[in-house]
């Protein structure tokens, strides 16, 4: 790598200790003059040399200058630089840090700190950073989504944030990209229609009780963090997946659209909401046990070849190869062919059987419950999603399946698991319901219906339900007889995918000292 010639270097004394201090056009840098004396030349931990810190230019959040109308005592410590937010000219680092912000916080997400992470641990650093905001505290569900879709004057913001977990998030996808659709004209009822892709940049501060899209995306849970991607202006585009029912639009989807197991879990799960967290895995347990699959059809469009396969272990990082061949892809395209020309073209595959889950996996699904997540080589941002098929096997081989998603185990390698790498699919079930039926499973039981409702649960009985409901990013759909397409990067997030162990041998040999 090209070494970078000084732009500054000074002495700088630090609690009686005397660092060199080094800036060039990529790296501020400074290190312990004496531990430097005593290790002269050795390396520790790699390339890193005792005693010697870095940051990259582009992650400086603020410089201030100090006001020098004091005579200047050395008394070994920091010394506290005054504020002057309005005078100081941050945004000079990088063309893509925001100026101005849309913030909206729910304050009943997760353990219902949402505000108060949002107030002492975000606005500080969005202060700090001479970031402006208009912060909305939502008054009920739907309301940020309903804001943005018909209200927010985004042509003020540099980006929209969310304060909450992933149904929060969920709501400003839905707000952000459906205004997107209405202002360009794209009917979002209609298949074929290419979506526009959002201008704006989203950022996740977690304040959920699960805050997957957050982990997958930002690699923690850790609100400090992800007010600091936010604040340097990082940018992670995402695919989106759109569900349709025929000519109608139901949801969009970033992580998990799940058929069988999934979604008979969280439909059993919703009963329990009085339970609180416990009740994911009561109903897991209770829906493992109860062992029921499901007849349909599913079709898909596989992904072209250059794009991968969901076993070949190349996990989607910062950065990520694979996610940066579709983008230039995708400038490539807009050239050529239409998306939905080309894929007019293609063949879809036709699989008929006997399910316990169908799920697609747009992205890792990684949480701490499962480490790799349902698909640890899905991409973010690869215009694919991973769809998953278990067909009917013992309840012990399920088990198997299943306790591979906590252990380094290959969850594919079962005969009766089949992954497919898909642009596209469609699921259509063996006994098309009739509109009572969905009422039915929409609205919960009563009476007689209340007594087949028993009788669907009740195996013994021998009455297997025959439908399972789509759980889609943990809402359930009301439909089960779905259309999904890939819209590949539509959205942005103010993040940088997962990064693996710092290299800071790349960064020291950018520094010349
Ligand atoms: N003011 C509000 N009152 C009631 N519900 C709200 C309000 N604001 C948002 N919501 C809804 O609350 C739901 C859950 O919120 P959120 O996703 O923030 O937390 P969570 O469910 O605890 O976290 P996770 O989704 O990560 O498990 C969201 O689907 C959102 O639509």
């Amino acid at each position: 790598m090209e070494k970078q010639s000084r732009l500054l270097c000074s002495e700088l004394c630090v609690q009686r200790r005397l660092f060199e201090v080094t800036l060039n056009c990529t790296v501020l840098a400074w290190k312990d003059i004496q531990i430097d004396k005593k290790h002269t030349g050795r390396a520790i931990y790699g390339a890193v040399k005792a005693g010697s810190h870095c940051v990259p230019v582009c992650e400086i959040i603020a410089v201030q200058e100090k006001e020098d109308d004091s005579p200047c005592k050395d008394t070994g410590k920091w010394q506290k630089v005054p504020q002057s937010p309005a005078d100081s000219c941050q945004h000079a680092f990088t063309a893509n840090r925001p100026k101005y912000l849309l913030v909206y916080i729910n304050p009943y997400g997760g353990k219902q700190r949402g505000k108060q992470i949002y107030d002492h641990k975000v606005a500080p650093i969005f202060s700090r950073a001479s970031i402006s905001t208009d912060v909305i505290v939502t008054e009920h569900a739907n309301h940020a989504r309903d804001h943005l879709k018909m209200e927010a004057d985004l042509k003020k913001y540099d980006g929209v944030v969310c304060v909450g977990g992933d149904g929060m998030f969920s709501e400003i996808m839905h707000g952000l990209v459906s205004r997107t659709q209405q202002e360009a004209g794209v009917d979002d009822n209609s298949m074929e229609e290419t979506l526009m892709p959002c201008g704006l940049r989203i950022g996740i501060i977690p304040a959920g009780s699960t805050d997957c899209i957050c982990y997958a995306t930002v690699g923690s849970n850790d609100p400090v963090t992800s007010a600091l991607h936010i604040v340097v202006g990082d940018s992670q585009p995402m695919d989106v997946c759109s569900v349709h029912n025929e000519d109608h639009f139901l949801r969009y989807s970033v992580s998990l659209l799940g058929y069988g197991f999934y979604g008979d879990v969280l439909t059993d799960s919703e009963r329990k909401r009085w339970m609180g967290p416990a009740r994911y895995d009561i109903s897991g347990v209770k829906t493992f046990l109860s062992h029921r699959y499901y007849e349909g059809t599913v079709s898909f469009l596989p992904a072209e070849g250059n794009s991968g396969t969901p076993r070949d272990k190349m996990q989607c990082r910062s950065g990520c190869s694979i996610c940066q061949q579709t983008s230039s892809d995708k400038l490539v395209s807009k050239n050529e062919d239409s998306v939905s020309d080309a894929e007019c073209r293609d063949t879809w595959t036709v699989i008929r059987g006997k399910f316990l889950a169908i799920n697609a996996a747009s992205m890792s699904c990684a949480c701490p419950r499962s480490p790799k997540g349902l698909s640890p080589s899905a991409h973010l941002a690869d215009g694919t999603t991973d769809l998953i098929l278990v067909r009917k096997c013992s309840r012990l081989n399920f088990l198997r399946h299943l306790l591979r998603h906590t252990n380094k185990d290959d969850q594919f390698d079962h005969s009766f698991v089949e992954v497919y790498r898909v642009k596209q699919f469609r699921f259509t079930p063996r006994y098309q319901e009739c509109d009572s039926e969905v009422d039915l499973r929409e609205s919960g039981a009563t009476g007689k219906q209340f007594l087949s409702q028993i009788c669907r649960e009740h195996r013994a009985c021998g009455c297997m339900p025959s439908q399972s409901n789509w759980n889609c990013d943990g809402e359930i759909l009301p439909h089960t007889a779905i259309q999904v397409r890939v819209h590949s990067q539509l959205i942005k997030l103010f993040a940088r995918g997962i990064e693996e162990q710092p290299v800071f041998e790349d960064l020291y040999a950018h520094c010349a000292i």
